[in-house]
């Protein structure tokens, strides 16, 4: 057994720390990962400073950029929030629940003659869950549905990518869409960068 998969992160800067180590090497073993961000028992003290919600939408926070191997970031859902169907470019996307609740809505790709998008299945994810996504999965959608509580969830992406393709559930035609940080590091990004976020 590889010694990460025994080590409990007691901090958000701790799990980071084990994250850098995990994603030294090239070859990634996705349950490792889980176990680890599943093993981080959400503390808002800890995320705090990096969590920056929006009124009208959901918000990408970028808290680590992980050697250039990955990006992790937290993203803040306001009551109803939810993100259009999306894939995720090729990379693994690992999305652990620091607050409130998620519901995740799978989608088999579209084919050609495909009009309505076929859902796969659904679920809700509970605080401190670890999901793990990638397109050979389908694809999927996020959404707050709560209409009293906001969430918050720690997303990890390796390699890190900066467009995805978002998906029309009614006609299945694809639109490639830029991804852009709402905050980095804990500051505001300048509005100039932010106007093209078009996932959300
Ligand atoms: N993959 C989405 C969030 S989610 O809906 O999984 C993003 O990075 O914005
Ligand atoms: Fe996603």
């Amino acid at each position: 057994m590889d010694q990460t998969e025994l080590l409990k992160p007691e901090t958000l800067d701790d799990l980071i720390k084990v994250l850098h180590k995990i994603f030294e090497s090239d070859n990634i073993n996705v349950e490792e990962v889980q176990n680890i961000m599943e093993a981080y028992d959400s503390n808002p003290q800890e995320w705090m400073k990096f969590a920056k919600f929006d009124q009208f939408r959901y918000t990408r926070n970028l808290v680590d950029e992980g050697n250039g191997k990955f990006n992790l970031m937290i993203l803040c859902w306001g009551e109803g929030h939810g993100s259009s169907i999306h894939d995720h470019t090729d990379s693994h996307c690992f999305m652990k629940l620091l607050q409130g609740q998620l519901k995740e809505t799978l989608f088999e790709w579209p084919d050609k003659k495909t009009c309505n998008m076929v859902q796969k299945s659904q679920r809700i994810l509970q605080t401190n869950q670890c999901a793990y996504i990638n397109d050979s999965f389908g694809l999927h959608r996020v959404e707050n549905a709560s209409h009293t509580e906001c969430s918050a969830s720690l997303h990890l992406y390796s390699p890190p990518f900066k467009t995805c393709q978002t998906f029309d559930q009614r006609t299945g035609h694809k639109n490639t869409v830029k991804m852009t940080f709402w905050s980095k590091f804990g500051e505001r990004t300048p509005f100039e960068t932010t106007v093209s976020q078009e996932n959300n």
